[in-house]
């Protein structure tokens, strides 16, 4: 049996001596989600379900002590920062991290700026000017909406957004969560993210204008064993981000992890006669679709009512083998072999060319039961009157779902991860992508490999309801090898480019890509 290295994350906060919160939150998140936690304690604090009664910092001596035997051989991926104590810390730390970045390539440090207990009673009197050289050199803030305003220097607002753009905007930071749990929103907890999707910190501040939000909402769920809840979102958050994750699929994991853990919570709340505050749920990794938050984009305000695209109508047939090709000679050759699917894939033709290639494309399918889809040229599409289109995320703003349904083809889209999955997955379309599974050199999909686990992960995501599924394709990297064992995950179809266009004998490619993932 091989053992995989875990990743390592320090987290460097408070030690909660009720077990709830702070550095004992972190331990338990971690570990569930596969991650070594190591910890420097930064205070030792006194405080049960209804009182703070001390934060005893820990010298700047024991800090470094504690840094110095880590730094040998427990380098971390990601830091999560908790409670901060006194201006020392601030400066210790900052310089801490400095020399940190230095040495560790790519570390990713997220600071969860807790500062007033749930109970009541203040962890620090830091004021904002003391704290800001730490946050400027934090890559990742996820206050809560009190703490934002006080982050934002905006007592008066309680729009997530204006806030996470004012802390963006004046530290710099590359992802400001501002979590939705203590909001006023009747039923819904939201949580917004804005993110820099190039590492400023590092590169240069021109950059700053190319932010992205993202925003996820479920419903609320109260339960008074939620201490520690805010410690474990910023932990499950660095955890996701050390696994791998990019920010908007850890974040959406981590959104996942917390409602999966305060419903475990609820029963618990339900058995205390009086409001005792227990310590938040930690159960490892989410896996039910359930518990996964819904999207908010402005892709589904636009198209909110639009009813799902057209089945594939496959009458019980597995979707199966899903060739990606570029030419109307690939097209020809395929056509015979009995495929359910194929996708005509053509870049950089000129427009008339491109319009003829459509056409015969979509006359040529019509003699054959085989569903023909165009990658991202859906005007043509409709109007030769093919029987899908397939598009990718970044064409979706700009194309129109409404006309495509109108016309009654239909739609498949491109996923990268779990947002985008969840995402695509609420325009309800005739089928999901998903990839890159693995590597691939017929595109650039850097920072975008999924592997099987997520591959895995993401068929979890649809509705436990089996008629109620949308038909997932996998594509990147699968090759005659590979395949059997993406089949094995119990995905419907597996698109294939290079596997069958560079195969010696494409026929047989065919035929041995078909067995494979025919036979699940
Ligand atoms: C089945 C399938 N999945 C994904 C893609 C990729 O589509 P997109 O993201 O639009 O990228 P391009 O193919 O346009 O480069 C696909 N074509 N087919
Ligand atoms: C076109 C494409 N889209 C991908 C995605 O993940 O969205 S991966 C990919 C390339 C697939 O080619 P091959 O089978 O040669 O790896
Ligand atoms: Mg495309």
């Amino acid at each position: 049996m091989t053992i995989k290295q875990k990743a390592i994350i320090w987290t460097i906060s408070g030690s909660d001596c009720s077990g709830g919160a702070g550095i004992a939150a972190d331990i338990k998140t971690g570990h569930g989600l596969g991650v070594e936690v190591c910890s420097l304690i930064t205070a030792n604090t006194a405080q049960n379900s209804s009182q703070l009664l001390a934060v005893n910092p820990v010298s700047i001596e024991i800090l470094q002590q504690q840094y110095e035997v880590l730094i040998e051989d427990k380098s971390p991926t990601v830091i999560k920062i908790g409670l901060v104590a006194n201006v020392e810390q601030v400066v210790w730390l900052t310089q801490a991290i400095k020399a940190l970045k230095q040495q560790v390539n790519g570390l990713i440090v997220v600071y969860d700026p807790v500062g007033q207990a749930s109970v009541g009673g203040n962890f620090h009197s830091l004021s904002l000017n003391e704290l800001t050289p730490l946050l400027k050199v934090v890559d990742i803030v996820t206050p809560n909406l009190a703490e934002a305003q006080a982050l934002a220097q905006l007592d008066d607002i309680s729009e997530s957004k204006q806030l996470a753009q004012r802390i963006y905007q004046a530290f710099a930071i590359n992802a400001v969560i501002v979590k939705g749990g203590h909001s006023e929103q009747q039923g819904v907890s939201s949580d917004y993210c804005y993110h820099q999707l190039n590492q400023i910190k590092q590169d240069n501040q021109d950059k700053l204008h190319q932010a992205i939000s993202y925003q996820l909402s479920s419903a609320r769920i109260d339960s008074h064993y939620s201490h520690g809840g805010g410690c474990s979102f910023a932990t499950a958050l660095a955890s996701f981000l050390a696994l791998g994750y990019l920010v908007r699929d850890a974040f959406t994991l981590a959104k996942a992890f917390i409602n999966q853990g305060l419903k475990a919570s609820v029963d618990l709340s339900a058995s205390k006669q009086h409001q005792y505050y227990g310590a938040f749920e930690q159960l490892g990794w989410p896996h039910s679709s359930e518990d996964f938050p819904q999207v908010v984009d402005d892709i589904h305000r636009q198209y909110h009512d639009l009813p799902a695209f057209k089945s594939l109508n496959l009458n019980g047939k597995q979707l199966g083998l899903y060739p990606v090709i570029d030419s109307l000679a690939w097209l020809k050759r395929l056509l015979p072999l009995g495929l359910e699917i194929i996708q005509l894939r053509v870049k950089n033709l000129p427009e008339d060319e491109l319009e003829q290639v459509i056409a015969q494309a979509v006359e040529l399918a019509k003699d054959y039961n085989t569903r023909l889809f165009i990658n991202d040229y859906w005007q043509l599409a409709i109007k030769y009157g093919a029987y899908g289109v397939h598009i990718g995320q970044e064409d979706l703003m700009a194309a129109d779902l409404a006309q495509i349904q109108r016309a009654g083809i239909r739609l498949g889209l491109s996923t990268h991860g779990c947002y985008e999955f969840l995402l695509a997955q609420q325009l309800q379309p005739s089928y999901l992508a998903i990839g890159a599974i693995f590597p691939t050199s017929t595109k650039d999909m850097t920072g975008q490999i999924q592997g099987l686990d997520n591959l895995a992960q993401v068929l979890t995501l649809r509705p436990n309801d089996k008629a109620k599924q949308i038909p997932v394709v996998a594509i990147g990297g699968i090759n005659l090898a590979r395949a059997p064992l993406v089949a094995a995950t119990g995905v419907e179809s597996i698109a294939v480019v290079t596997s069958i266009t560079h195969a010696d004998d494409p026929e047989q490619a065919v035929a041995q890509l078909q067995v494979c993932i025919n036979k699940t």
